[in-house]
């Protein structure tokens, strides 16, 4: 077992076959647990909720939409609903068992039942693995933007059971790769030469170096995340291609993978620092190798740059009229820029939409 820790607050667990051993690390004195997950995970969201009611604990589970569509202020009435009918208090727990839709949504319900109740995450994507169940950030999207209602929640544990990762689609463990190479950008160099010397490798879950890049991102995500909970400034590293990826996403009306929509936001960000004159032509050029190499897109031509910018300007590190981007000087030297020149921001766009 690998167990990499935020700080002295949780542990995050890397292990075959950790996700229906959860009533070891549920903590004491839980009587309920609502077990929310995808219908593509109902046989393990099923058996995540047996094992709990082998040890006693009143367990129900709960199916949501897949994908973003989870991620709606309604699914999550639903799901308070459930904790109301069940009488769930706050010695409670919420379990999130799916991907990163899936934990973010639960993190969210647990966030807001009673002012805050446990929750445990069970991610089961790549992406959930190495980002989205690692942090407390959780949250659900509105029709003006991606995350836009949400809270900090740190999880009581987090539960990376690798055995689920051989049923993920091919297109899902590429698109977790983009924040495995977000990692690798803004800290951790390895990364990259891992995914460089066998991009086909990389490309599979059952790859040479699989759970060496896991742990890799995960340690990444836990260290910042330790440093700075609530994003005050450190974590915002962590947004790195967000800002124009998640005004990609929303465009797109969520019908993209965020994975896809932040590699294509990483090489936006790669040509915006260019056009500012901050990062070498050749490091812009190293993302787009690194990412193509994988699969991921590094394009996108919508012709919508009224609505790209809209978006945008409704990103969380925005601050009044000004935007402020996460930008490379250097592989693993992230800086801010703030309040860009409108012909940088355009150019940027350009640069990407050929
Ligand atoms: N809170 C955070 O810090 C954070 C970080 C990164 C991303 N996110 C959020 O995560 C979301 C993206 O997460 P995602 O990429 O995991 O997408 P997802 O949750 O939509 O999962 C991708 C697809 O894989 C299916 N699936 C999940 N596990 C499976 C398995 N083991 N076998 C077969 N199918 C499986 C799902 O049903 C879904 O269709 C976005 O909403 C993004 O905003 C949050
Ligand atoms: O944990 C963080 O902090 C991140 O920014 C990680 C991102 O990969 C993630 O997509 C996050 O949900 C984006 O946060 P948001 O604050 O821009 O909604
Ligand atoms: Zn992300």
């Amino acid at each position: 077992m690998s167990v990499v820790k935020v700080g002295d607050v949780y542990d995050v667990v890397i292990e075959p076959a950790c996700a229906t051993r959860v009533s070891e690390f549920i903590g004491n004195g839980v009587q309920r647990a609502l077990v929310v997950h995808p219908e593509s995970m109902r046989a393990l969201g099923e058996r995540v909720t047996a094992a709990l009611r082998d040890v006693g604990v009143e367990a129900y589970a709960a199916s949501v939409p897949d994908a973003e569509p989870a991620k709606t202020a309604a699914v999550a009435a639903d799901l308070w609903s459930l904790l109301g009918q069940h009488g769930f208090t706050r010695t409670d727990v919420v379990v999130g068992v799916g991907g990163g839709t899936v934990t973010d949504l639960a993190g969210f319900v647990a966030a807001t039942w009673l002012r805050g109740v446990p929750v445990i995450q069970v991610p089961t994507t790549l992406l959930g693995m190495v980002d989205a169940a690692v942090g407390g950030k959780t949250g659900i999207n509105t029709a003006e933007g991606k995350n836009l209602v949400g809270s900090f929640h740190e999880p009581r544990v987090v539960l990376c059971d690798t055995d689920v990762l051989a049923t993920l689609p091919q297109a899902d463990w590429v698109a977790g790769l983009a924040e495995v190479v977000k990692a690798g950008f803004i800290v951790d160099p390895v990364i990259l030469d891992l995914v460089a010397s066998d991009p086909a490798a990389a490309a599979r879950a059952d790859g040479p170096h699989t759970v060496e890049l896991i742990e890799r991102a995960i340690r990444v995500k836990a260290d910042v995340v330790a440093a700075d909970l609530r994003e005050s400034s450190l974590r915002e590293i962590l947004n790195y291609g967000h800002t124009f990826g998640h005004a990609v996403e929303q465009v797109e009306q969520f019908t993209m993978r965020h994975g896809e929509a932040v590699a294509i936001g990483m090489v936006y960000a790669a040509e915006l620092a260019c056009a500012a004159g901050v990062l070498d032509r050749s490091l812009v050029d190293r993302h787009r190798e690194v990412l193509t190499s994988v699969g991921l897109p590094t394009s996108y031509a919508s012709g919508r740059w009224a609505e790209l910018e809209t978006a945008m300007r409704r990103d969380k590190k925005t601050r009044g009229s000004m935007l402020r981007f996460v930008v490379l000087e250097d592989i693993a030297r992230p800086v801010r820029l703030e309040g860009p020149d409108e012909d940088w921001v355009r150019a940027a766009y350009a640069a990407i939409s050929g």
